[in-house]
């Protein structure tokens, strides 16, 4: 960022900012972000390709004696927690920035009961309530957000585009579902005298996968129901459990207690309410049935949002030029696309209008090692970005 020519700070939450002040300081910011922290066996661009291209189009902007004459201050941030890996809550940095986390947030923890504020203060950072509170914005101050992201699905890759425009981003819960039955010998105990919380978790499992195959099975409705409709559900629906361990986690014994997680996402909120309520209701239901309790916890939640026609649209110009500078050829209409996946500009959305540009990747993998964007289309980002701030800036 310094080499880009941006003052720099890291904030009480681990964002990292780069900021340039233009010829007017007092003017509305734009902010241009995405987030470095990865989830587990992670791939590279997720995330930090998003703050490689906004410091990359500044660079050039700074290299050709342009940076200091822009008209609005323009700030790069990278975020410090998006994926929410380690306490189940996502958009740590970006939520603080846009004070929609509540200060109880530094009381949440991870497995091992370190809170968020334990691990703030490990790393040198203040963790107090007010110096998380401090670190909001006022909305006043922010003109526009945008993101660059990898795209993280094959849809771009099979139009044969490397960039394509966000429309929206689909709403997002993540729950915790704990069993616990009763821990016994697994060589004693009769089959039909069991609580076991591993073959519950196991019937759950498979619940979820049919109601998020066919909501249509399990939600009932006469065509419209609240404004959604059943097929346009089932578009964008997905659940997964990614997460599951078992206590005391040894094969001779029957487990006391399993845990799980699930991410469910869909594009119409209300719609997602009516799947965790139904489900909700029927994974107790399998439990009384089993004789094993269940307790289902709300991690994280966040609705869908749209991005700005307009921003989307200065995008869309970005990336048409774009195109035209690397190939010189007149391209074809920028693709616009809907996201599965959950951004910062989420949280952004509280405090200012937003708008995201998609890179294709290869065969859409990622969230593992195998994720790639090839040179050229991570190119194609930076000129986008570049070309966004020549025209609008
Ligand atoms: N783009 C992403 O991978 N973001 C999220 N953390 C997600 O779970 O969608
Ligand atoms: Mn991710
Ligand atoms: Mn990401």
């Amino acid at each position: 960022m310094e080499d880009a020519g941006l003052r720099t700070w890291v904030d009480q939450i681990g964002n990292v900012h780069g900021r340039v002040e233009g010829i007017n300081a007092t003017a509305k910011a734009l902010i241009i972000g995405s987030h470095l922290d990865t989830v587990i066996d992670a791939g590279m661009f997720d995330g930090s390709l998003g703050i490689v291209c906004a410091v990359s189009a500044l660079k050039v902007l700074k290299i050709n004696g342009k940076l200091e004459n822009v008209t609005r201050p323009i700030e790069v941030i990278a975020f410090s927690d998006e994926e929410g890996v380690r306490f189940q809550t996502a958009f740590l940095g970006s939520a603080a920035l846009a004070g929609t986390l509540p200060a109880s947030a530094l009381q949440i923890s991870d497995k091992s009961d370190v809170t968020v504020q334990d691990a703030l203060k490990e790393n040198s950072f203040e963790g107090t309530e007010e110096s998380f509170l401090q670190l909001k914005y006022d909305q006043r101050s922010v003109w526009g957000y945008i993101e660059v992201h990898i795209e993280q699905g094959p849809v771009l890759e099979s139009l044969g585009f490397p960039l394509g425009v966000v429309k929206g981003i689909a709403g997002q819960t993540r729950l915790k579902v704990t069993l616990s039955g009763a821990q016994g010998h697994a060589g004693t105990v009769p089959m039909a005298m069991r609580k076991d919380p591993m073959t519950a978790a196991a019937e759950l499992i498979l619940l979820l996968e049919s109601f998020c195959k066919h909501p249509e099975n399990f939600i009932f409705y006469d065509g419209q129901c609240k404004g959604f409709s059943v097929e346009s559900l089932s578009q964008s629906l997905v659940c997964t459990v990614g997460e599951i361990y078992s206590w005391p986690g040894a094969s001779n014994v029957i487990p006391g207690q399993v845990t799980f997680t699930i991410d469910i996402r869909a594009m119409d909120d209300m719609a997602r309410e009516a799947i965790i309520f139904e489900l909700s209701k029927q994974m107790y239901q399998a439990c009384d049935r089993r004789s094993v309790s269940c307790v289902i916890e709300r991690k994280h939640n966040a609705e869908a949002v749209m991005c700005d026609d307009e921003l989307s649209s200065q995008l869309k110009s970005a990336s048409y030029s774009a195109m035209m500078r690397m190939t010189g050829e007149i391209p074809d209409e920028v693709p616009v696309l809907m996201s599965g996946a959950g951004h910062d500009a989420m949280a952004m959305s509280h405090i200012s209008k937003v708008g995201m540009l998609f890179v294709r990747c290869r065969g859409g993998i990622s969230h593992s090692p195998e994720e790639h964007v090839s040179d050229d289309d991570v190119w194609a980002a930076g000129l986008a970005i570049l070309s966004f701030l020549e025209t609008n800036l």
